[in-house]
């Protein structure tokens, strides 16, 4: 998979093409990050973090530092402990042990990860199916202090960012199960976070949207954000910097990669 630039005879170079397996759409406009404040730039470090349920672990000695510009995938099969171990670096879920921290601040519960600019798109969007689309981006961002205006704006931005500039008024039950991963994807690029978590964020997407969110979840990172993405998709694993692959909790192999590559549009292997 390749995004990038490309200026053929036909194509003015307008626009991001997006190919995929031989297949190429050209995106609207070049992603743009939602943006309305600066970036902490703080890496994210997990130091040694287990974690469950109920005084049950199921995610074991997890360590890794991921840094401002990254995008980290976490790959393993289902039931591994990925969405575990998103929810413990959210501070959501009781970490048994270790530490997590966003630069020098320590995350010990919800409310410091959403201090140091922490914010998890959940597996299954979490979205409210009575609100709208942009009410459910507006909302959470009223939450955390926002002016009404800027939430407005934020997240009709987001929402065009993704696709779905039309359909913002639309209840969420309204919406597709893809859209509503898209609608979620908008919620959580419209906080403007210094550390992304995605739980599997490309899951019910065609190619093109699948894309899409990729390129936006990069942009991001290169706003100065660490995205963190689960996923059981390797395209998407292969577009990130580095992966770290869980089985039964436990960190098995870990793979990095050369963003230069990236940068020079060189396929990922
Ligand atoms: N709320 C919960 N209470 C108790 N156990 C849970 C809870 N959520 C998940 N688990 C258990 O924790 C383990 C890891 O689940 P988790 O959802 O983190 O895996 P995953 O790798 O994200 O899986 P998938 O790829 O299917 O989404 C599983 O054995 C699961 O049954």
């Amino acid at each position: 998979m390749r995004i990038g630039r490309r200026r053929t005879e036909t194509d003015p170079g307008d626009g991001v093409v997006v190919e995929l397996a031989g297949r190429s759409a050209r995106l609207r406009d070049e992603p743009e990050v939602v943006q309305e404040r600066e970036r902490a730039r703080l890496p994210l470090t997990v130091v040694g973090v287990s974690g469950g349920y109920d005084g049950v672990d199921v995610v074991h000695d997890v360590a890794f530092e991921a840094q401002p510009g990254d995008i980290l995938a976490i790959t393993g099969p289902s039931g591994a402990g990925k969405s575990t171990l998103l929810w413990t670096l959210m501070g959501a879920q009781g970490a048994s042990g270790g530490r997590v921290q966003v630069g020098a601040q320590r995350i010990g519960s919800h409310a410091d990860a959403l201090e140091a600019g922490v914010r998890l798109m959940p597996q299954g969007n979490a979205l409210a199916a009575t609100l709208t689309a942009a009410e459910n981006i507006v909302l959470p961002l009223l939450a955390t202090g926002v002016e009404p205006a800027q939430a407005e704006a934020r997240a009709a931005q987001s929402l065009d960012a993704v696709g779905l500039g039309d359909s913002g008024d639309h209840l969420v039950e309204e919406l597709s199960g893809g859209q509503q991963q898209r609608a979620a994807a908008a919620r959580l690029l419209a906080a403007s976070a210094d550390v992304l978590l995605a739980d599997e964020p490309t899951s019910d997407l065609d190619a093109v949207n699948r894309a899409r969110i990729m390129a936006l979840l990069r942009a991001e990172a290169r706003a100065g954000a660490v995205v963190v993405v689960t996923t059981h998709d390797p395209e998407a694993a292969a577009e990130a910097d580095a992966e770290i692959h869980l089985d039964e909790g436990r960190m098995t192999w870990v793979r990095g990669r050369e963003r230069a590559e990236r940068e020079e549009g060189v396929p990922a292997q």
